[in-house]
């Protein structure tokens, strides 16, 4: 199975409406027990309608039953909150319908999604947590809460950062791609028709094309900013033909970058190692990839650090700061991303045997015994299918077409 989102278009509205109602129940309670679902929902149906939705839902894996000793209760399942966001982007139209699976998150599921007009878009899935779960279990205090409202507290604000950071990029003109919707753990997003940095084994000018990036490195301090995980994977190159004066064809390499949710402040206390991090780490690639070694040492924090701000540029740290991140949340997400990066260091992973082996999570954090599904993408309604990674069906035979 390539990608199930089937169900989606046998559910009703008041099978929705009880989906969104656990949903909103899970914040306050980790098991969500029957009673409480009816007084949310509040069907006209009365509890039998309510009933009937949760066996529907449970049935295709939106929901889960847990049995615990004091009570019993239903939980959403990573594939209910992908089918709640995709019900959202849908009635928005910003997503018509779900194409296949690209890209190789580690704790994300990046999908080709299209419009109404059939423009195609990438809608990127957040997954904080299923790695984590699975490796490091002590000292975690955004944990205490309980898997379910974990990974879902900590998908969503990655998404929130992420939409909230590419949005502040793409205003002051940086090369990233346009950020178009926001539901949940999910976003929307143009997409690039371009192959990342990695799976490039030539450039004709590397020592141009690496200028550009250490220029987006040092544009984005002047904002206050560090990317954070400025690597091959997370720089798309477009290729751009053009012609000169003379008439002759020359190509010209664009750098696009994604992936921002791990971005801090050059306030940060950690700011310099970060810093030199995303400066060595393109340098170390373009010296093994393209044997280039630029004859510049540096850019050094220091120097840049009095960069920040000046000329008028807007400090984009502040902006998105300020634009609903309490301090806990920057903290709490944060602590999820140094995880994951340790976890990636623990499987003794590096660029050349990434892979994606995100499908795996036993996130047995939870106590109580499953009846249905485990929300762990291979849930039956979950939105993804074991074999999606393994697929390779052209993009747009395999538009699935989404009724809601
Ligand atoms: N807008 C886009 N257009 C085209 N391809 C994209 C886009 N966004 C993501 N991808 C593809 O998906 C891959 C993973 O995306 P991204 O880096 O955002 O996910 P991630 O889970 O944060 O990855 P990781 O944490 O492993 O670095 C990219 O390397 C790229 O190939």
């Amino acid at each position: 199975m390539l990608l199930d989102t089937k169900a989606m278009r046998y559910l009703i509205a008041e099978d929705w409406r009880v989906l969104t109602a656990v949903e909103l129940c899970s914040k306050n309670h980790e098991l969500v027990p029957t009673t409480i679902i009816e007084r949310t929902a509040r069907l006209r149906g009365g509890p039998s309608g309510v009933h009937k939705s949760i066996s529907a839902l449970a049935k295709v894996g939106l929901i889960a039953r847990v049995k615990e000793a004091k009570y019993d209760g239903y939980r959403l399942t990573y594939g209910g909150l992908d089918y709640l966001a995709l019900h959202t982007h849908s009635l928005k139209k910003d997503v018509y319908s779900v194409g296949t699976r690209i890209g190789v998150g580690k704790e994300s599921d990046i999908m080709i999604v299209a419009d109404q007009t059939g423009t195609q878009r990438v809608l990127k899935i957040h997954r904080l947590g299923r790695i984590s779960f699975r490796t490091v279990r002590s000292n975690r205090d955004y944990l205490k809460k309980g898997a379910t409202g974990s990974w879902m507290y900590l998908s969503r604000l990655a998404a929130m950062k992420e939409f909230a950071f590419m949005k502040a990029l793409r205003e002051e003109g940086f090369p990233v791609p346009e950020p178009i919707a926001h539901s949940r753990h999910t976003i929307v997003m143009s997409l690039i028709d371009a192959f990342p940095l990695r799976q490039i084994a030539e450039v004709p000018d590397p020592a141009s094309l690496y200028a550009d990036l250490i220029g987006v490195i040092l544009r984005l301090a002047k904002h206050g900013l560090i990317h954070g995980d400025f690597n091959e994977f997370n720089i798309l190159v477009n290729e751009n033909r053009s012609k000169n004066e003379d008439g002759e064809e020359t190509l010209v390499l664009e750098p696009v970058i994604i992936d921002f949710p791990q971005m801090v402040s050059m306030e940060h206390e950690n700011a310099e190692m970060y810093f030199d991090r995303d400066v060595n780490c393109i340098k170390r690639f373009f010296e093994r990839r393209f044997h280039f070694v630029t004859s510049e040492a540096g850019p050094f924090f220091k120097k840049v650090k009095k960069t920040v701000g000046k000329d008028g540029v807007k400090r984009l740290d502040a902006s998105v700061a300020a634009s609903g991140f309490t301090k806990k949340m920057l903290k709490d997400l944060e602590a999820a991303i140094r995880e994951k990066a340790d976890t990636k260091g623990e499987n003794g992973e590096d660029e050349d045997d990434y892979e994606d082996d995100s499908d795996d999570d036993d996130d047995d954090d939870d106590e109580g015994k499953e009846e249905q599904a485990e929300d762990d993408g291979k849930a039956p309604g979950g939105l993804l299918g074991d074999d999606a990674r393994d697929a390779e069906v052209p993009v747009d035979e395999s538009m699935a077409k989404l009724t809601v």
